[in-house]
């Protein structure tokens, strides 16, 4: 939805691009060279936030920094392994960079509240739906949320890939028209970023592009997961009907800049699909990584799924199914050479369902609303 936004304080009218967006903050444009917090920028960076808001752009912020802004903080007397250091440094970084937030906001009049969360939280619908419900209820009270994951109790096999994925999994869940993920770049270049050979890729049409052979596995000192889970999120997310945009948030005035209409700010934009997605199909893509089982399924199963009529997945049609689950849990589909076609949510335990393998004239066992192909 585009709309002119009344002008009721002397600002000048923009006719903004986006009313609902979600800002990704990278550990790298919140931190100096030396790993200190850099205030200026986060200072900035509200000033900006702040003056969307004020126009009436509502903004959720995904923010990094806390292990940075933590390590800078404390000397540790004895060395500390990695789950320790982060544990430590988080703990202690969260409380300096939402305490900063809060201040810089209150500078403004505006309210920022934190959000802390782990994957855990998107696994079971009723969590999602939680949080979905608490970060509403902050942007109806004109709250900007400020979500971070809850790195103090998410270790190992439990983490996001990085902050980027948070990111992803935030525009989606609370339907948001834009997603800007700032780093320490101007986007995504077609080469090395050092070559001066290399230019950013102005837009990429949403999933179709295969950019591997652009991106680097090098990371910024800093950061997680690098550019590559930045150009899968941003895929994935454009794929489901949200703008993508990787831009450099070192720049002076990126947001604003951003998001006014016929902008040439040097940036990597990837295209929305048009299809709209459902939000439980949308919740169903990002969820893949908490599957507890396999349906797999035959080959006439398969061309029913993959064919131009909307179909469930029949109880009749599946051959095989592993894992232990509950209704209403994610699996994953199979077909007959072994290749993961999508993921469902179930209608079935998976007791129940495998004594029902092969039935006719049963509810689905994957209902079409479930469903998500890859
Ligand atoms: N083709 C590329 N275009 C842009 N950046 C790239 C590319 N390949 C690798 N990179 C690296 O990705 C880094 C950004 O990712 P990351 O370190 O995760 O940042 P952040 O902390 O902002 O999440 C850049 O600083 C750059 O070094
Ligand atoms: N949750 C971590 C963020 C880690 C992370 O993903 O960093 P980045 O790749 O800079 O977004 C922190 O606050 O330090």
């Amino acid at each position: 939805m585009k709309r002119n936004l009344q002008n009721n304080c002397q600002l000048p009218i923009v006719d903004w691009q986006f009313n609902r967006i979600a800002v990704k903050i990278g550990s790298n444009v919140l931190t100096r060279k030396d790993g200190t917090l850099d205030i200026t920028r986060m200072s900035a960076l509200v000033d900006q936030v702040a003056e969307l808001h004020r126009k009436g752009v509502e903004v959720i912020l995904i923010s990094s920094g806390a292990v940075a802004s933590g390590r800078s903080e404390i000397k540790v007397g004895k060395k500390l392994d990695s789950v320790s250091a982060r544990q430590l440094y988080s703990a202690v970084g969260q409380a300096k960079l939402i305490n900063r937030y809060y201040e810089l906001f209150r500078e403004h009049g505006m309210t920022c509240g934190q959000v802390l969360t782990t994957k855990e939280n998107f696994g079971s619908r009723t969590h999602y739906l939680n949080q979905k419900h608490c970060m509403e209820v902050m942007l109806e009270n004109k709250v900007i949320p400020i979500v971070n994951e809850n790195d103090t109790i998410s270790v190992t096999e439990l983490m996001f890939t990085d902050n980027d994925e948070l990111s992803g999994l935030i525009a989606t869940m609370m339907g948001m028209e834009a997603l800007i993920i700032l780093s320490n770049i101007d986007g995504i270049y077609n080469g090395n970023p050092s070559d001066p050979s290399s230019t950013v890729i102005r837009e990429i049409d949403g999933g179709k592009e295969d950019l591997s052979e652009y991106v680097q596995t090098s990371k910024s000192s800093f950061g997680r997961g690098g550019m590559l889970t930045k150009c899968n999120i941003a895929q994935k997310v454009a794929d489901e009907g949200i703008t993508v945009i990787i831009a450099n948030g070192k720049k002076d005035n990126i947001l604003v800049d951003l998001l006014a209409k016929d902008n040439h700010t040097v940036c990597t934009r990837f295209i929305p699909s048009d299809k709209p997605v459902s939000s439980v199909k949308k919740w169903i893509a990002h969820s893949e990584g908490f599957a507890k089982g396999e349906i797999h399924i035959n080959l006439g199963a398969e061309e029913a799924l993959l064919g131009p009529k909307a179909t469930s997945i029949l109880l009749v049609g599946v051959t095989r199914i592993t894992g232990d689950f509950e209704k209403d849990d994610i699996v994953k589909i199979i077909n007959e050479e072994g290749i993961q076609l999508g993921v469902g949510c179930v209608g079935y335990d998976s007791t129940e369902a495998r004594k029902l393998i092969g039935c006719r004239d049963k509810k689905p066992l994957i209902h079409y609303d479930y469903l998500y192909l890859d």
